[in-house]
Protein backbone atom coordinates (compact mmCIF):
# COMPACT_ATOMS: atom_id res chain seq x y z
CA UNK A 1 0.00 0.00 0.00
CA UNK A 2 1.27 3.46 -0.40
CA UNK A 3 2.50 5.23 2.09
CA UNK A 4 -0.22 7.89 1.46
CA UNK A 5 -2.90 5.61 1.88
CA UNK A 6 -1.83 3.73 4.85
CA UNK A 7 -1.27 7.47 6.64
CA UNK A 8 -4.93 8.05 5.79
CA UNK A 9 -5.94 4.45 7.06
CA UNK A 10 -4.03 4.70 10.41
CA UNK A 11 -6.06 8.24 10.82
CA UNK A 12 -9.46 6.58 10.14
CA UNK A 13 -8.73 3.79 12.15
CA UNK A 14 -7.72 6.17 15.29
CA UNK A 15 -10.75 7.68 15.07
CA UNK A 16 -12.97 4.53 15.20
CA UNK A 17 -11.50 3.36 18.27
CA UNK A 18 -11.39 6.68 19.85
CA UNK A 19 -14.74 6.65 20.29
CA UNK A 20 -13.88 4.30 22.96
CA UNK A 21 -17.57 2.80 22.47
CA UNK A 22 -15.92 -0.96 22.23
CA UNK A 23 -12.95 -2.18 23.39
CA UNK A 24 -9.95 -1.30 20.90
CA UNK A 25 -8.68 -4.72 20.00
CA UNK A 26 -12.23 -5.29 18.90
CA UNK A 27 -12.42 -2.33 16.53
CA UNK A 28 -8.96 -3.16 14.71
CA UNK A 29 -9.84 -7.09 14.55
CA UNK A 30 -13.32 -5.76 12.93
CA UNK A 31 -11.53 -3.29 10.87
CA UNK A 32 -9.25 -6.26 9.58
CA UNK A 33 -12.33 -8.51 8.75
CA UNK A 34 -13.95 -5.68 6.83
CA UNK A 35 -10.70 -4.90 4.93
CA UNK A 36 -9.73 -8.00 3.91
CA UNK A 37 -6.85 -7.29 1.02
CA UNK A 38 -4.77 -5.35 3.67
CA UNK A 39 -1.30 -7.41 4.04
CA UNK A 40 0.90 -8.52 7.15
CA UNK A 41 2.84 -5.55 7.31
CA UNK A 42 0.17 -2.89 6.42
CA UNK A 43 -1.87 -5.07 9.41
CA UNK A 44 1.23 -4.35 11.73
CA UNK A 45 1.77 -1.11 10.69
CA UNK A 46 -1.91 0.17 11.33
CA UNK A 47 -2.24 -1.61 14.74
CA UNK A 48 1.23 -0.47 15.56
CA UNK A 49 0.12 3.32 14.82
CA UNK A 50 -2.89 2.76 16.96
CA UNK A 51 -1.51 1.40 19.63
CA UNK A 52 0.88 3.78 20.28
CA UNK A 53 -1.49 6.38 20.28
CA UNK A 54 -3.28 5.08 23.08
CA UNK A 55 -0.95 4.97 25.08
CA UNK A 56 0.62 8.49 24.25
CA UNK A 57 -2.89 10.37 23.45
CA UNK A 58 -1.85 13.14 26.37
CA UNK A 59 1.18 13.87 24.50
CA UNK A 60 0.29 13.42 21.16
CA UNK A 61 -2.64 15.71 21.47
CA UNK A 62 -0.32 18.54 23.26
CA UNK A 63 1.42 18.48 19.84
CA UNK A 64 -1.12 17.93 17.77
CA UNK A 65 -2.28 21.25 18.59
CA UNK A 66 -0.03 23.02 16.44
CA UNK A 67 0.36 21.93 12.84
CA UNK A 68 -2.07 21.25 10.06
CA UNK A 69 -4.80 19.05 8.27
CA UNK A 70 -7.36 16.69 10.94
CA UNK A 71 -6.46 15.93 14.23
CA UNK A 72 -6.45 12.26 13.49
CA UNK A 73 -4.22 12.62 10.84
CA UNK A 74 -1.75 14.50 13.14
CA UNK A 75 -2.27 11.95 15.75
CA UNK A 76 -1.20 9.08 12.92
CA UNK A 77 1.44 11.32 12.21
CA UNK A 78 2.79 11.05 15.32
CA UNK A 79 2.32 7.50 16.23
CA UNK A 80 3.31 6.08 13.11
CA UNK A 81 6.26 3.81 13.34
CA UNK A 82 9.23 2.34 11.90
CA UNK A 83 11.32 4.17 9.17
CA UNK A 84 10.96 7.84 9.26
CA UNK A 85 11.59 8.32 5.54
CA UNK A 86 8.63 6.02 4.57
CA UNK A 87 6.24 8.12 6.27
CA UNK A 88 8.08 11.45 5.12
CA UNK A 89 6.72 10.37 1.82
CA UNK A 90 3.49 10.55 3.04
CA UNK A 91 3.82 13.45 4.18
CA UNK A 92 3.50 17.72 2.93
CA UNK A 93 6.08 19.98 3.43
CA UNK A 94 4.40 21.91 6.16
CA UNK A 95 3.95 18.53 8.15
CA UNK A 96 7.38 17.58 7.43
CA UNK A 97 9.09 21.09 9.19
CA UNK A 98 5.93 20.26 12.41
CA UNK A 99 7.27 16.77 12.64
CA UNK A 100 10.77 17.63 12.88
CA UNK A 101 9.85 20.51 15.97
CA UNK A 102 7.58 17.39 17.45
CA UNK A 103 11.10 15.39 17.42
CA UNK A 104 13.05 17.75 18.93
CA UNK A 105 11.12 18.87 22.02
CA UNK A 106 12.48 16.56 24.70
CA UNK A 107 10.69 14.92 27.90
CA UNK A 108 11.80 18.01 29.91
CA UNK A 109 9.99 20.35 27.53
CA UNK A 110 6.95 18.58 28.34
CA UNK A 111 3.81 19.24 31.43
CA UNK A 112 3.69 16.25 33.86
CA UNK A 113 0.13 14.93 31.96
CA UNK A 114 2.14 14.47 28.72
CA UNK A 115 4.99 12.15 30.17
CA UNK A 116 2.46 9.85 32.27
CA UNK A 117 -0.05 9.97 29.87
CA UNK A 118 -2.88 8.90 32.38
CA UNK A 119 -5.77 10.65 33.59
CA UNK A 120 -5.42 12.48 36.36
CA UNK A 121 -8.45 10.65 38.07
CA UNK A 122 -5.90 7.79 37.52
CA UNK A 123 -2.70 9.10 37.91
CA UNK A 124 -4.02 10.65 41.19
CA UNK A 125 -4.58 6.86 42.66
CA UNK A 126 -1.17 5.54 41.79
CA UNK A 127 0.51 8.12 43.33
CA UNK A 128 -1.15 7.78 46.54
CA UNK A 129 0.41 3.95 46.46
CA UNK A 130 3.47 4.35 44.96
CA UNK A 131 4.46 7.88 45.96
CA UNK A 132 8.27 8.41 44.49
CA UNK A 133 7.99 5.31 41.89
CA UNK A 134 5.43 6.91 40.09
CA UNK A 135 7.36 8.61 37.50
CA UNK A 136 8.80 4.88 37.19
CA UNK A 137 5.78 3.18 37.51
CA UNK A 138 3.67 5.24 34.49
CA UNK A 139 7.01 5.11 32.18
CA UNK A 140 6.79 1.23 32.83
CA UNK A 141 2.86 1.16 31.62
CA UNK A 142 3.96 2.81 28.13
CA UNK A 143 6.30 -0.03 27.36
CA UNK A 144 4.99 -3.20 25.45
CA UNK A 145 5.14 -6.00 27.93
CA UNK A 146 7.23 -9.12 27.26
CA UNK A 147 6.01 -12.36 25.88
CA UNK A 148 5.61 -15.67 28.55
CA UNK A 149 4.96 -18.62 28.58
CA UNK A 150 4.32 -21.40 31.14
CA UNK A 151 5.63 -24.88 30.94
CA UNK A 152 3.10 -27.87 30.73
CA UNK A 153 4.54 -29.78 33.50
CA UNK A 154 2.38 -32.22 32.40
CA UNK A 155 4.19 -32.87 29.26
CA UNK A 156 8.09 -31.31 29.85
CA UNK A 157 10.35 -29.87 32.25
CA UNK A 158 11.33 -26.02 31.90
CA UNK A 159 14.88 -26.62 31.17
CA UNK A 160 13.89 -29.11 28.69
CA UNK A 161 11.59 -26.66 26.86
CA UNK A 162 14.31 -23.75 27.63
CA UNK A 163 16.56 -26.01 25.43
CA UNK A 164 14.23 -26.47 22.65
CA UNK A 165 13.01 -23.04 22.54
CA UNK A 166 16.46 -21.50 22.03
CA UNK A 167 17.37 -24.36 19.41
CA UNK A 168 15.06 -23.22 17.72
CA UNK A 169 16.66 -20.12 17.59
CA UNK A 170 14.66 -17.90 20.13
CA UNK A 171 16.19 -16.42 23.32
CA UNK A 172 14.28 -17.27 26.04
CA UNK A 173 15.10 -17.49 29.70
CA UNK A 174 13.32 -18.76 33.11
CA UNK A 175 10.97 -16.12 34.70
CA UNK A 176 12.47 -14.85 37.74
CA UNK A 177 9.18 -15.53 39.71
CA UNK A 178 7.56 -18.32 38.42
CA UNK A 179 8.61 -21.83 38.46
CA UNK A 180 7.42 -23.03 35.04
CA UNK A 181 7.73 -19.52 33.35
CA UNK A 182 10.12 -18.56 30.57
CA UNK A 183 10.67 -15.15 28.87
CA UNK A 184 10.87 -14.85 25.28
CA UNK A 185 12.68 -12.21 24.02
CA UNK A 186 10.61 -10.18 21.25
CA UNK A 187 7.17 -11.20 19.97
CA UNK A 188 8.08 -14.19 17.89
CA UNK A 189 5.37 -15.98 16.08
CA UNK A 190 4.32 -19.15 18.31
CA UNK A 191 1.85 -20.66 16.12
CA UNK A 192 3.50 -22.77 14.69
CA UNK A 193 6.52 -24.14 16.76
CA UNK A 194 5.97 -27.81 18.04
CA UNK A 195 6.47 -26.48 22.22
CA UNK A 196 3.26 -24.35 21.32
CA UNK A 197 1.31 -26.75 18.78
CA UNK A 198 2.28 -30.04 21.01
CA UNK A 199 0.77 -28.10 24.55
CA UNK A 200 4.42 -28.41 26.11
CA UNK A 201 3.78 -24.22 26.47
CA UNK A 202 0.77 -21.67 26.62
CA UNK A 203 1.12 -17.99 26.40
CA UNK A 204 0.58 -16.36 30.30
CA UNK A 205 2.32 -13.72 32.14
CA UNK A 206 4.12 -14.56 34.80
CA UNK A 207 1.91 -12.59 36.75
CA UNK A 208 -0.89 -14.59 36.19
CA UNK A 209 1.08 -18.02 36.28
CA UNK A 210 1.47 -16.97 40.31
CA UNK A 211 -1.91 -16.83 40.73
CA UNK A 212 -2.18 -19.84 39.82
CA UNK A 213 -0.21 -20.92 41.98
CA UNK A 214 -1.72 -19.69 44.94
CA UNK A 215 -4.30 -22.14 44.89
CA UNK A 216 -1.75 -24.97 45.02
CA UNK A 217 -4.37 -27.19 43.49
CA UNK A 218 -3.64 -30.73 44.93
CA UNK A 219 -4.24 -34.45 42.72
CA UNK A 220 -7.66 -35.66 43.54
CA UNK A 221 -9.07 -32.84 44.57
CA UNK A 222 -12.44 -30.17 43.72
CA UNK A 223 -11.26 -27.15 42.56
CA UNK A 224 -13.58 -24.39 40.78
CA UNK A 225 -12.06 -21.78 38.28
CA UNK A 226 -14.99 -19.06 39.37
CA UNK A 227 -13.96 -16.56 36.50
CA UNK A 228 -12.75 -18.76 34.21
CA UNK A 229 -12.49 -16.99 30.82
CA UNK A 230 -10.88 -18.23 28.22
CA UNK A 231 -9.03 -20.86 30.67
CA UNK A 232 -5.77 -19.09 31.10
CA UNK A 233 -5.87 -20.56 34.94
CA UNK A 234 -7.46 -23.79 34.40
CA UNK A 235 -4.95 -24.83 32.28
CA UNK A 236 -2.55 -24.06 34.58
CA UNK A 237 -4.75 -25.52 37.63
CA UNK A 238 -5.58 -28.70 35.80
CA UNK A 239 -1.51 -29.57 35.23
CA UNK A 240 -1.21 -28.69 38.82
CA UNK A 241 -3.79 -31.18 39.82
CA UNK A 242 -2.24 -33.89 37.36
CA UNK A 243 -4.96 -33.96 35.48
CA UNK A 244 -6.64 -35.68 38.04
CA UNK A 245 -9.79 -34.99 40.19
CA UNK A 246 -12.16 -32.85 38.87
CA UNK A 247 -12.12 -29.25 37.72
CA UNK A 248 -14.83 -26.63 37.27
CA UNK A 249 -14.27 -23.53 35.13
CA UNK A 250 -17.54 -21.19 35.56
CA UNK A 251 -18.06 -18.41 33.80
CA UNK A 252 -20.87 -15.66 32.56
CA UNK A 253 -19.83 -15.92 29.01
CA UNK A 254 -20.18 -19.11 27.18
CA UNK A 255 -18.48 -17.30 24.10
CA UNK A 256 -14.89 -17.01 26.27
CA UNK A 257 -15.52 -20.07 27.76
CA UNK A 258 -15.74 -22.21 23.99
CA UNK A 259 -12.17 -20.43 23.72
CA UNK A 260 -10.94 -23.10 26.18
CA UNK A 261 -11.54 -26.15 24.04
CA UNK A 262 -8.80 -26.11 21.76
CA UNK A 263 -6.41 -25.00 24.52
CA UNK A 264 -7.70 -28.18 26.59
CA UNK A 265 -6.64 -30.56 23.45
CA UNK A 266 -3.33 -29.28 22.67
CA UNK A 267 -2.34 -29.21 26.76
CA UNK A 268 -3.43 -33.16 27.08
CA UNK A 269 -5.99 -32.25 29.92
CA UNK A 270 -9.23 -34.15 30.75
CA UNK A 271 -10.15 -33.34 34.16
CA UNK A 272 -11.62 -29.79 33.08
CA UNK A 273 -15.44 -29.04 32.86
CA UNK A 274 -16.52 -25.79 31.49
CA UNK A 275 -19.60 -24.58 33.00
CA UNK A 276 -21.69 -21.69 31.09
CA UNK A 277 -23.62 -19.88 34.21
CA UNK A 278 -26.20 -17.05 33.93
CA UNK A 279 -24.60 -15.05 37.39
CA UNK A 280 -23.07 -15.62 40.06
CA UNK A 281 -26.04 -17.29 41.95
CA UNK A 282 -26.96 -19.58 39.32
CA UNK A 283 -28.43 -22.65 40.36
CA UNK A 284 -25.51 -25.22 38.97
CA UNK A 285 -23.43 -23.13 41.46
CA UNK A 286 -25.89 -23.64 45.23
CA UNK A 287 -25.94 -27.11 44.05
CA UNK A 288 -21.67 -27.45 44.87
CA UNK A 289 -22.08 -25.30 48.72
CA UNK A 290 -19.72 -26.64 50.85
CA UNK A 291 -18.37 -29.38 48.35
CA UNK A 292 -15.31 -27.98 46.78
CA UNK A 293 -11.47 -27.84 47.73
CA UNK A 294 -10.61 -24.85 46.42
CA UNK A 295 -12.13 -21.87 44.25
CA UNK A 296 -10.24 -19.53 42.33
CA UNK A 297 -12.43 -16.33 42.11
CA UNK A 298 -10.14 -14.33 39.06
CA UNK A 299 -12.41 -11.38 39.12
CA UNK A 300 -13.83 -8.88 36.07
CA UNK A 301 -12.33 -6.05 36.70
CA UNK A 302 -11.02 -2.57 35.44
CA UNK A 303 -7.66 -4.24 33.60
CA UNK A 304 -5.85 -1.70 34.65
CA UNK A 305 -2.49 -3.76 35.53
CA UNK A 306 -2.74 -4.47 32.27
CA UNK A 307 -2.03 -1.27 30.26
CA UNK A 308 1.07 -2.26 28.30
CA UNK A 309 -1.43 -4.64 26.30
CA UNK A 310 -4.67 -2.76 26.87
CA UNK A 311 -3.80 1.56 26.68
CA UNK A 312 -7.13 1.97 25.68
CA UNK A 313 -8.49 0.66 29.35
CA UNK A 314 -7.11 3.95 30.86
CA UNK A 315 -9.73 5.91 28.60
CA UNK A 316 -12.52 3.54 29.26
CA UNK A 317 -12.46 3.20 32.97
CA UNK A 318 -13.48 5.85 35.03
CA UNK A 319 -14.39 6.33 38.94
CA UNK A 320 -17.94 5.22 38.01
CA UNK A 321 -17.02 2.30 36.38
CA UNK A 322 -14.75 1.15 39.37
CA UNK A 323 -17.05 1.64 42.02
CA UNK A 324 -19.73 -0.48 39.54
CA UNK A 325 -16.91 -3.52 39.66
CA UNK A 326 -15.83 -3.24 43.12
CA UNK A 327 -19.64 -3.91 43.88
CA UNK A 328 -19.63 -6.63 41.24
CA UNK A 329 -16.55 -8.26 42.71
CA UNK A 330 -17.87 -8.32 46.02
CA UNK A 331 -21.00 -10.34 45.03
CA UNK A 332 -19.29 -12.79 42.76
CA UNK A 333 -16.78 -13.00 45.73
CA UNK A 334 -19.71 -13.87 48.70
CA UNK A 335 -20.89 -16.24 46.23
CA UNK A 336 -18.43 -18.20 45.02
CA UNK A 337 -17.04 -18.48 48.85
CA UNK A 338 -20.02 -20.90 49.10
CA UNK A 339 -18.66 -23.35 47.53
CA UNK A 340 -15.86 -24.22 49.37
CA UNK A 341 -15.77 -27.09 52.11
CA UNK A 342 -14.72 -26.65 55.71
CA UNK A 343 -10.63 -26.29 55.40
CA UNK A 344 -10.95 -25.26 51.77
CA UNK A 345 -9.01 -22.57 50.16
CA UNK A 346 -10.22 -19.59 48.59
CA UNK A 347 -8.11 -17.18 46.30
CA UNK A 348 -9.60 -13.26 44.88
CA UNK A 349 -7.28 -11.88 42.50
CA UNK A 350 -7.68 -9.02 40.16
CA UNK A 351 -5.86 -7.30 37.39
CA UNK A 352 -6.22 -4.02 38.23
CA UNK A 353 -3.95 -1.54 40.85
CA UNK A 354 -6.72 -0.03 42.25
CA UNK A 355 -7.12 -0.52 46.12
CA UNK A 356 -10.77 -0.01 45.33
CA UNK A 357 -10.92 -3.40 43.46
CA UNK A 358 -8.13 -4.76 45.74
CA UNK A 359 -7.47 -4.26 49.41
CA UNK A 360 -11.96 -2.86 49.69
CA UNK A 361 -13.01 -5.82 48.11
CA UNK A 362 -10.92 -8.24 50.48
CA UNK A 363 -11.42 -6.19 53.55
CA UNK A 364 -15.11 -5.94 52.78
CA UNK A 365 -14.79 -10.10 52.73
CA UNK A 366 -13.40 -10.03 55.73
CA UNK A 367 -16.15 -8.52 57.79
CA UNK A 368 -18.89 -9.76 56.73
CA UNK A 369 -17.26 -13.63 56.74
CA UNK A 370 -15.47 -14.35 59.74
CA UNK A 371 -15.46 -18.28 59.05
CA UNK A 372 -12.84 -17.26 56.69
CA UNK A 373 -9.15 -16.91 57.90
CA UNK A 374 -6.86 -14.68 56.09
CA UNK A 375 -3.45 -16.47 55.15
CA UNK A 376 -0.50 -14.40 54.58
CA UNK A 377 0.24 -14.54 51.14
CA UNK A 378 3.97 -14.33 51.65
CA UNK A 379 4.15 -17.46 53.13
CA UNK A 380 2.18 -19.19 50.31
CA UNK A 381 4.33 -18.51 47.68
CA UNK A 382 7.59 -20.85 46.51
CA UNK A 383 10.90 -18.79 47.02
CA UNK A 384 13.12 -16.86 49.31
CA UNK A 385 11.80 -13.50 46.91
CA UNK A 386 7.99 -13.99 48.03
CA UNK A 387 7.78 -10.70 50.21
CA UNK A 388 9.40 -9.15 47.61
CA UNK A 389 5.67 -9.80 45.94
CA UNK A 390 3.48 -8.92 48.63
CA UNK A 391 2.05 -5.93 50.77
CA UNK A 392 0.30 -5.33 54.05
CA UNK A 393 0.44 -6.79 57.26
CA UNK A 394 2.75 -10.20 57.16
CA UNK A 395 2.97 -9.88 53.67
CA UNK A 396 -1.10 -10.34 53.21
CA UNK A 397 -1.72 -9.46 50.19
CA UNK A 398 0.30 -10.18 46.44
CA UNK A 399 0.63 -6.38 44.68
CA UNK A 400 2.61 -7.06 41.67
CA UNK A 401 3.64 -3.84 39.97
CA UNK A 402 5.19 -3.90 36.33
CA UNK A 403 7.71 -1.08 37.29
CA UNK A 404 9.13 -3.54 40.18
CA UNK A 405 8.12 -6.86 39.21
CA UNK A 406 8.15 -6.47 35.41
CA UNK A 407 4.76 -8.61 35.40
CA UNK A 408 1.47 -6.86 34.65
CA UNK A 409 -0.54 -5.68 37.79
CA UNK A 410 -1.96 -8.09 39.89
CA UNK A 411 -3.64 -8.78 43.21
CA UNK A 412 -4.66 -11.87 44.80
CA UNK A 413 -5.78 -12.46 48.62
CA UNK A 414 -5.85 -16.11 50.08
CA UNK A 415 -8.30 -17.17 52.75
CA UNK A 416 -9.25 -20.53 54.19
CA UNK A 417 -12.72 -21.99 55.22
CA UNK A 418 -12.45 -22.59 59.44
CA UNK A 419 -12.14 -26.37 59.13
C1 LIG B 1 -10.33 -11.57 34.49
S1 LIG B 1 -11.39 -12.37 33.41
C2 LIG B 1 -10.91 -14.05 33.58
C3 LIG B 1 -9.60 -14.42 32.93
C4 LIG B 1 -9.28 -15.91 33.04
N1 LIG B 1 -9.38 -16.41 34.39
C5 LIG B 1 -7.90 -16.22 32.49
O1 LIG B 1 -6.98 -16.54 33.26
O2 LIG B 1 -7.75 -16.18 31.26
C6 LIG B 1 -12.91 -12.32 34.28
C7 LIG B 1 -14.01 -13.22 33.75
O3 LIG B 1 -15.14 -13.08 34.61
C8 LIG B 1 -16.28 -13.37 33.85
N2 LIG B 1 -17.47 -12.91 34.62
C9 LIG B 1 -18.07 -11.71 34.61
N3 LIG B 1 -19.10 -11.69 35.47
C10 LIG B 1 -19.14 -12.92 36.05
C11 LIG B 1 -20.00 -13.52 37.03
N4 LIG B 1 -21.00 -12.83 37.55
N5 LIG B 1 -19.75 -14.79 37.39
C12 LIG B 1 -18.72 -15.49 36.83
N6 LIG B 1 -17.88 -14.98 35.89
C13 LIG B 1 -18.09 -13.70 35.51
C14 LIG B 1 -16.03 -12.65 32.55
O4 LIG B 1 -16.80 -13.20 31.51
C15 LIG B 1 -14.52 -12.88 32.36
O5 LIG B 1 -14.29 -13.97 31.51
Amino acid sequence: MHPKALLDESASLIEKVFKFDHPADAVVSRHFRENKALGPRERATLSDTVYAVLRERLKFEGLARSGSGSKWRRLAILGFPGDRDFLKSALNDAEKSWLDACAKAGDADLLAPHRHNLPEWLAAVLRDQVGDEFDALAASLLLPAPLDLRVNALKKKREAVLAELRAAGLVAEPTPYAPLGIRLQGKPSLHKLPAFTSGEVEVQDEGSQLLALLLDAKRGEMVADFCAGAGGKTLAIGAAMKNTGRLYAFDTSAHRLDAIKPRLARSGLSNVHPVAIAHERDERIKRLAGKIDRVLVDAPCSGLGTLRRSPDLKWRQTPDTIAAQAELQQRILASAARLLKPGGRLVYATCSLLPQENEAVAEAFDQAHPDFVAQPVAALLPGADAGRLCQGVDGRFLRLWPHRHATDGFFAAVWQRKP
